[in-house]
């Protein structure tokens, strides 16, 4: 199946279960893969037949911006649900989330959701 690839796109979130987490957005990182048919993209060379990567990198931005959860797991499966409602065109998505400043003593942690379109 055809995929399209957002990499390490950073965000601004505020996450986290203790109060001082509470007080400011923190950085987090996303990694998406969008399963679709890109066939008609291909043929058409026209992005208003596939899914537009800029669109959606724009929508997680925000997305996480107006969010509040306290663990990424909560954070990183509303994200997955809000892009699968919002694009009938996706046939599932993957998407990791990382919280790369958290942990002193580790490069990064991160939770990775992949769910189906229900329709
Ligand atoms: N599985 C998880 N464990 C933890 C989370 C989380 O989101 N998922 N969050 C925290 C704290 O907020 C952490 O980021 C600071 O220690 C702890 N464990």
């Amino acid at each position: 199946m055809d995929k399209i690839h957002i990499e390490g796109l950073e965000v601004l979130a505020l996450i986290g279960v203790y109060d001082w987490e509470r007080e400011h957005q923190q950085r987090l990182i996303v990694d998406i893969e969008l399963i679709a048919d890109l066939s008609e993209a291909a043929q058409t060379d026209d992005v208003n037949n596939t899914l537009n990567y800029a669109q959606i990198a724009q929508i997680i931005i925000e997305f996480a911006a107006k969010s509040q959860f306290k663990l990424i797991e909560a954070l990183a499966s509303h994200m997955v649900d809000w892009l699968l409602q919002s694009f009938p065109k996706l046939k599932s998505v993957r998407l990791k989330l990382s919280k790369p400043d958290i942990l002193a003593n580790a490069k990064n942690v991160a939770v990775e959701f992949t769910k189906e379109q229900t329709f």
